[in-house]
Parts: C-alpha cells; structure tokens; sequence
C-alpha cells in the first residue's frame, strides 16, 4: 500500500474526480487527505472497507453523526422499513412527530422545533430568529467556531475554512460582514464590551468548540455568556450540531447546566441522514412562517428517512450502553497517545471530553483559535497520514475532531493502539 493508504483504484477515481469537481471533492476536508482521498467501497461498525481492499479503522465517523457507528443494525433495519413506505410526501408523515417528542424530551430548554437539512441551514435561521425576535441586525460569533458554510457563518470560521486559509470567504457582501462581531472564545470581557457597545440580536457559540480541533470551555465561560445576553436582551444560541446527542442525551446544556434560548442541531439526530434542526423556547420558534413572520421552508424538511433514521439512533442511545464504550475508547486511545508522547519528550497539548478529542503539536495549552492555530499543523499531518498507513483514520485535518462511537469496543481500541505506538516512535 502506498502514501495514505490510497492504490490505484482510488487513484484513478480521483483523476475523474478532478475533472468533474472543484479539486476533486465535494466538500473541502475531504480534499485534505493526500496524496489524494480515499474510496470507501462499504462501511460496517467502526470499520471503513476502501475501493483498494484495505480496511480502516474510523474515529472520522462522517465528521460526527455516526455515533453508533456504521450501519447500525437496527438504524439500518428502520431505514429499509421507511423506504418501502416511501421517502417524501410532501406532507407531513407521524415519525416527524416522534423525533420531535423524543428531542424536545431530552434537550433541556427545547419546548418547540423546525426540522431543516443540515446544520448550516439550521443556524443561518436561528440567526434570522435572533434578529426576527429581537429587531436588531448584529450577531455575535467567535473566531474559529464554525456554524456552516452559509454568508454570516463565514466571518473567521474555523474547520475547513481555516485549514483552506479562508477564515472569512471571498463572496460575503461588506454588509453582511458588517454584521458579524468576533470576540475568542473563552473571552467574556470581549463579549460583555460587544454586548455594552452594539444592538446585538444574538450570540451564536459551540459550546463546546469542535471545529479548531476541539476547545474546552472555561469555567464559567458559558455560564457568563447566558449572564450577559439576557441582561443586554441578546439571545443565547448553542449551536450543538456536533455536541447534541454526542456529550450525553442533554447534549452539551444539560451537561454543563446552562439552558440557552436557542439551539441548532443536526449529524447525530439524523442517524447519518442529512438533517438540521432549530429547537428552542416556544414564543421564539413560533415566529417561524406559517404562525409567524420569520420565513423559512423546504422541500427536504422533515423528511421520513432522516426523521426515522434519526429517531432509530435515538432509541438506541437511551437503551445501549453507547455513550460508556465511546467515551472509554477515547480515554483509552488519547490516554496512550499522551503516554506515547510525553515517553518521547514531545510538547503538546490534548484537549478531551465525552468520546472526543485532539492533539496539537508544539503547544501548552489550546483555550482559543489564536492558540489553535499555532500548533505544529505539519506533525499533526505526519500522524494523521502515518496512522492511515498503518490502518486507522483520523481527521487529516488539525481544525477537526477525532470521535469514537458505540462501535469502538476494546479489541478495536486495542488495535488501535497498537498502530498508534508504532507511529509515534517513528515520529
Ligand atoms: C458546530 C457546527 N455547526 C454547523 C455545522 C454545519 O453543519 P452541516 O455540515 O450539516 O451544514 C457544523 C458542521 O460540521 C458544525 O460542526
Ligand atoms: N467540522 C466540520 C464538518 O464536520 C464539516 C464536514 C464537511 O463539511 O465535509
């Protein structure tokens, strides 16, 4: 097998690929993997079975939403049933009804809810319900969190836009721009100033930061945050599509016990379905068309395969034991990687929580996307494409989040390791 894992099968597609898309892909990260991606002929459990006969052990997971894994037998059993009764109606169908139930049970300040297509959809209108809600046109977001490929989101974005290099794209007219204020995460006296000095609708923030690699929030960083919206009439909106349904049933509100107004979902609760999501107090998400003025609408929304691919996922997740067997493979694997480390003499910085976590070269501490940024990107790339080589897929980019599912048991993990030991003492 040659550099990356990749043959020549992957290969050849690839040159097609180039032909047909935007350097070669369809979105940005997955143009990350060199010398060209790989790809994926099938998935099953924790594994990745490649076009080149090669078997890969997955901790990408689809950029999150997998967190049972591939194929999940009983999502994939619930999903087969949906399409014998068909896949679009353009009405509503009763599983839009039990995802909704089941969400709103769980997500502490959820009370109503829109189902949309995907994560950039759903925070592009949580923002125009903060500014629909409050009649004020400025958000607030932070340097480096990312909330989707749409003009508001894109103002310094982390993930693929930093990994690209374009933090802020080309394309957003200046006054939109205009209406985005950027403060670091984990930084409330920026906030507070911001707050004091402009008419803020909202303040958007991952409450816990999966897109510069992963970002802890400071103590009492998200608690000042709902202190000081709601003394300057701002709306308070997690955007949980990565930690909703991932830190815990509660998501990352019920794990850190703050309640926002607003909450943007999408990944897990579509079970590896496209899906997004806008759940929040009722009196906010009543402005929604058709009972209020807030436009939004789509062909796709609520549509019966991702409702019943979402709702088979959270069935699962509140009877197996998901949420212990991937947060125990991530303390294992991350455990020996800083063992490995630190018996190398190598300075780094490893940020971890739940079933997630990243590594940065070079750095002592990582609390925001200034720190981020200045971590050795090039060794992370070196373990990244070692680790492929040996078997094991890791994001290859610094600005993502390595995640472990309900499938990554112990003889999994094990293996893991073992490549993981290898790839760092010839690091
Ligand atoms: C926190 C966060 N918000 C929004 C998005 C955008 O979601 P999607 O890719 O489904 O549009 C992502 C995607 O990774 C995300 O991590
Ligand atoms: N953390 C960012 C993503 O997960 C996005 C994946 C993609 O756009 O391909």
């Amino acid at each position: 097998m040659d550099q990356g894992g990749c043959s020549v099968l992957s290969e050849n597609l690839w040159k097609e690929a180039l032909k047909l898309f935007a350097g070669g892909v369809n979105s940005p990260v997955r143009a990350a993997v060199k010398p060209y991606p790989f790809y994926v002929d099938r998935s099953e459990g924790a594994f990745l079975y490649t076009v080149d006969g090669k078997r890969l052990i997955d901790y990408v997971l689809g950029y999150g939403p997998l967190f049972l894994g591939h194929r999940h037998p009983y999502v994939e059993k619930k999903i087969i049933e949906q399409v014998q009764k068909g896949w679009l109606y353009g009405t509503p169908s009763p599983v839009e009804i039990k995802l909704a139930e089941k969400i709103i049970r769980h997500l502490p300040s959820a009370q109503k809810i829109r189902f949309v297509n995907s994560g950039t959809e759903a925070t592009m209108l949580a923002l125009r319900l903060a500014r629909g809600y409050t009649g004020r046109e400025k958000i607030l977001k932070f340097n480096g969190n990312y909330h989707g490929a749409h003009d508001y989101g894109l103002v310094e974005a982390g993930s693929a836009a930093t990994e690209f290099n374009v933090s802020t794209s080309n394309g957003i007219p200046l006054s939109i721009r205009n209406t985005v204020e950027i403060c670091e995460y984990n930084d409330l006296s920026c906030v507070e100033k911001t707050l004091k000095k402009e008419d803020i609708a909202g303040v958007i923030v991952e409450p816990v930061m999966g897109n510069m690699g992963l970002i802890l929030p400071e103590k009492d960083f998200l608690k000042g945050l709902r202190e000081l919206t709601k003394s300057y009439n701002s709306l308070l909106i997690f955007d949980e599509v990565i930690t909703g349904f991932r830190l815990g049933l509660s998501g990352a509100q019920g794990y850190f016990g703050i309640n926002p107004d607003l909450t943007t979902l999408g990944k897990i609760i579509g079970g590896g379905l496209p899906i997004g999501a806008v759940a929040g107090r009722a009196e906010i998400i009543d402005l929604l068309t058709p009972s209020g003025k807030v436009f939004n609408a789509g062909t796709f929304n609520a549509n019966p395969l991702s409702m019943a691919a979402g709702l088979a996922t959270i069935e699962v997740l509140e009877r197996e034991k998901v949420y212990d067997t991937a947060k125990e493979a991530t303390k294992a694997f991350s455990e020996e990687l800083s063992i490995l480390l630190e018996r190398k003499g190598i300075t780094f910085t490893l940020n971890r929580i739940e079933s997630m976590f990243q590594v940065f070269f070079g750095v002592k501490k990582v609390t925001n996307a200034t720190e981020a940024k200045q971590a050795d990107k090039n060794t992370y790339f070196k373990m990244h494409q070692r680790m492929l080589e040996g078997g094991v897929f890791i994001p290859p980019s610094q600005f993502e989040v390595i995640f472990s599912s309900g499938a990554h048991n112990s003889s999994v993990v094990n293996t893991t390791i073992e490549v993981t030991r290898k790839v760092i003492n010839e690091l």
